[in-house]
C-alpha cells in the first residue's frame, strides 16, 4: 500500500490504474481511523478493483471555536489499519495542496434544502466545508464509486444530491452504521469522552431505539416525542442539540402519512458532540 501526499503524485499512479482498465473507489475521511471506516474501505474493495482513501482534517468544514486544532492525526496507525484491511492507495494531503491559494480564495459548493436544519442549523457554513472537499476528492481521484457512513446521515443525503444536481459519474454507496457492544456508534470523538462519559454516551442510542419503538407502535406526536427524547438525554446528563423525527427522503418534519422516518438526533457530553441516528419503515 502507497501513500501519497501531492495531486501531482496521486494522478500519476491512478492514470496507470485507469490505463490497466482497474475501477476506483473512494472513502473520503479525516482520519484516526476505526472500525465504521475499516468497513467503508472493505465495501469499497468489494465493488471496485483499487480503494483511494483519502485522509484529511478539512479546515473549511469547521466553525469558529470547534475542535480543528485538537481533532486527533495518527497517520501512521491509520496506515496500518488501512494496509489490514486491503486498501490500495493513502491520499494524505496536506491543507496547502487542497486550498493552495487559502480558504478565502476557494469556490464552494452550496446544497440548499437538504443542508438546512439539524446539523446544518447547530454547525452554520459545515456542509457548505463538506460538499466543496468531497466535490473536490472526487475531481482529484476520478472515482467511479465512492462509499459513505449512514452514521452521518445528513451529509450522505448532502453528497447524493449534490452528486445528483451536478451529474457527477460517481456512483454513492451508503454503509450501515458500526456500532460498540453498547450500542455506541463508533466515532473518533468518541477518544474525547472521559471514562465517567464514556458510561453514559449509549443513552444516545438508546433514546433513539426507545423514540423509535413509540413510533412503529403508531404514536404520530412527533413534536412530543422529540420533546420527551430531549428530556430523556437531559434526564442522563447530557445537553441536546436536536432530537428531530423526519421523512428520510427529504429531512423534513415526518408527517403521520410518512412511511419511511428516520430519527436524527445530536447532543453534547460535556463538551464532545455525538451525533447518530435510527431509520424505520412503518
Ligand atoms: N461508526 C461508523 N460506521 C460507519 N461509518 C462511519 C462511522 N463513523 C464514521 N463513519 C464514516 O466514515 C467517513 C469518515 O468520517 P469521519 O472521518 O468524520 O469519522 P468519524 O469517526 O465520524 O469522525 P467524527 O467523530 O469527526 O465525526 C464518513 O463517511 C462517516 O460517515
Ligand atoms: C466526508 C468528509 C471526509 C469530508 O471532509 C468528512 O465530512 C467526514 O469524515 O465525514
Ligand atoms: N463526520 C463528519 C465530519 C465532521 O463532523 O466534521
Amino acid at each position: 500500500m502507497r501513500t501519497v501526499h501531492s495531486l501531482k503524485e496521486l494522478r500519476t499512479i491512478l492514470r496507470g490504474y485507469r490505463r490497466q482498465g482497474k475501477t476506483i473507489g473512494l472513502v473520503p475521511t479525516m482520519g484516526n481511523l476505526h472500525e465504521g471506516h475499516i468497513s467503508l474501505v472493505r465495501k469499497a474493495a468489494e465493488a471496485a478493483d483499487v480503494v483511494v482513501t483519502s485522509i484529511f482534517v478539512n479546515p473549511m468544514q469547521f466553525g469558529a471555536g470547534e475542535d480543528l486544532d485538537k481533532y486527533p492525526r495518527t497517520l501512521v496507525e491509520d496506515q496500518e489499519q488501512l494496509e489490514a484491511a486491503g486498501n490500495t492507495l493513502v491520499f494524505a494531503p496536506g491543507v496547502d495542496e487542497v486550498y493552495p491559494e487559502g480558504l478565502a480564495q476557494q469556490t464552494q459548493v452550496v446544497v440548499p434544502e437538504v443542508s438546512d436544519g439539524h446539523c446544518g442549523a447547530s454547525r452554520p457554513g459545515h456542509f457548505e466545508g463538506v460538499a466543496t472537499v468531497v466535490t473536490m476528492l472526487f475531481n482529484m481521484v476520478q472515482p467511479d464509486l465512492a462509499v459513505f457512513g449512514e452514521k452521518d446521515f445528513q451529509q450522505l443525503a448532502v453528497i447524493r444530491k449534490l452528486v445528483r444536481d451536478l451529474m457527477l459519474p460517481v456512483e454513492v454507496i451508503g454503509a450501515p452504521t458500526v456500532r460498540e457492544d453498547d450500542g455506541l456508534a463508533k466515532s473518533s470523538r468518541n477518544g474525547y469522552l472521559s471514562a465517567d462519559e464514556r458510561r453514559l454516551a449509549p443513552v444516545v442510542y438508546q433514546t433513539l431505539q426507545a423514540t423509535a419503538r413509540q413510533v412503529t407502535d403508531g404514536r404520530s406526536d412527533f413534536e412530543t416525542l422529540e420533546a420527551e427524547a430531549r428530556d430523556q438525554l437531559s434526564a442522563a446528563g447530557l445537553r441536546p442539540d436536536y432530537f428531530n423525527i423526519v421523512n428520510s427522503q427529504t429531512l423534513k418534519p415526518a408527517t403521520p402519512d410518512d412511511i419511511e422516518i428516520t430519527l436524527l438526533v445530536a447532543a453534547f457530553l460535556g463538551t464532545t458532540r455525538l451525533i447518530d441516528n435510527l431509520s424505520l419503515t412503518r
